[in-house]
């Protein structure tokens, strides 16, 4: 199991030169701020599930992988793998703990550019202490469930980034760990790949009983992948299953209605509505309640609107609402 507890992190503030200002207040022995990433963050990871953290950028999602994987220490609080302190006890839970860098592209270093895909995974496997006698097998099934085995004899630094960042996902298939972290698995990859990424991950937890802390801002991912999701910023915000987010957050709306109207229109006289005007056309998205939706319809319809979807909120409609400015969309 894997538990936090009040798990806190803040960096110290970046060192600028001895002539910056905020330099000279810490030599006069006022420090300046630190940086939070973590505050007071406690969740508690069941055995084979998909443990969601969803959080905007800066939440602290590669902060709390990091220390997961006992590269840094917590502030306060701590981490706790099957009862052991994650960073204090490191050596005691490292062999049961891979983790997934994809999201900051400088962790692949743990591949050998000049040996191929294959040769890299004996590499890790042997590594890991994979019983001789199944790496060839594990290796191959990896491979061949991502797509990868026409290019098992290519060296790694010949593969485009989205075949790197499979053969990092392929890397815990060899391994089979008994838990896994994945810091934004899916990160910059095309939808195919990302599809292929997700059966390989939930094919670890069916056929492994792998247990997998997944980090992510992608929401669909989230949805589709966990069992339940920690939405967090810094501190948490809320825990539960995927789709009990909104709900649990009270956002005050329904469904959201897109639509495309040849010429200008005005949504000024609705509350949550948005009217973009991209050249000779105008981009509408609205988050409504239920009974504004017939009428916010109407009124599109009668502007001669092109097309109109009504869709159920996803978690990435909850994020903008909550957050707002969520991937530079603007607060409504
Ligand atoms: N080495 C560091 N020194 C100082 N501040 C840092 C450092 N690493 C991260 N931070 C800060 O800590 C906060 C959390 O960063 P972190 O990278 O953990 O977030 P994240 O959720 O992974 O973000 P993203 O989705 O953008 O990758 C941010 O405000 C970030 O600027």
């Amino acid at each position: 199991m894997i538990e936090a507890e009040h798990l806190t992190k803040y960096y110290p503030p970046p060192f600028r030169g001895f002539f910056d200002l905020g330099s000279l207040r810490d030599f006069l022995g006022k420090p300046r701020e630190e940086i939070p990433a973590l505050i007071d963050l406690s969740f508690r990871v069941r055995e084979g599930e998909i443990f969601g953290l969803l959080g905007p950028n800066g939440a602290g999602k590669t902060t709390l992988c990091k220390i997961a994987n006992g590269l840094l220490e917590p502030s306060s609080g701590k981490l706790l793998i099957d009862g052991h302190d994650s960073f204090e006890e490191h050596g005691k839970v490292a062999g049961k703990m891979f983790t997934v860098f994809t999201g900051e592209r400088d962790m692949w270093g743990i591949f050998q550019w000049r040996l191929s895909v294959q040769r890299n995974l004996q590499f890790i496997a042997r590594l890991w202490k994979v019983p001789e006698g199944e790496i060839g097998e594990r290796i191959e099934y990896a491979l061949k469930l991502l797509n990868l085995w026409e290019k098992r004899d290519e060296w790694y630094q010949k593969l485009s980034a989205g075949m790197k960042q499979k053969v990092y996902i392929a890397s815990a298939l060899v391994v089979q760990p008994r838990y896994l972290i994945l810091d934004e698995p899916t990160v910059f990859l095309d939808v195919i790949t990302k599809s292929e990424i997700h059966d390989a991950i939930m094919a670890l937890v069916r056929d492994f009983g792998t247990t997998v802390i997944l980090t992510t801002h992608d929401l669909q991912e989230a949805e589709k992948l966990s069992d339940r999701v920690l939405l967090f910023n810094k501190r948490p915000i809320l825990e539960g299953k995927p789709e009990e987010i909104s709900r649990k957050l009270g956002v005050p709306v329904d469904k959201k209605v897109s639509a495309i109207v040849r010429g200008r229109v005005e949504c000024d006289g609705w509350h949550m509505a948005r009217c973009l005007i991209k050249g000779d056309y105008t981009h509408v998205t609205a988050y409504l309640k239920l009974n504004e939706v017939d009428e916010f319809v109407r009124f599109l319809s009668s502007r001669g609107a092109l097309q109109i979807g009504v869709e159920e909120l996803s978690l990435e409609d909850v994020f903008l609402l909550i957050f707002g400015h969520f991937d530079g969309v603007e607060k409504f």
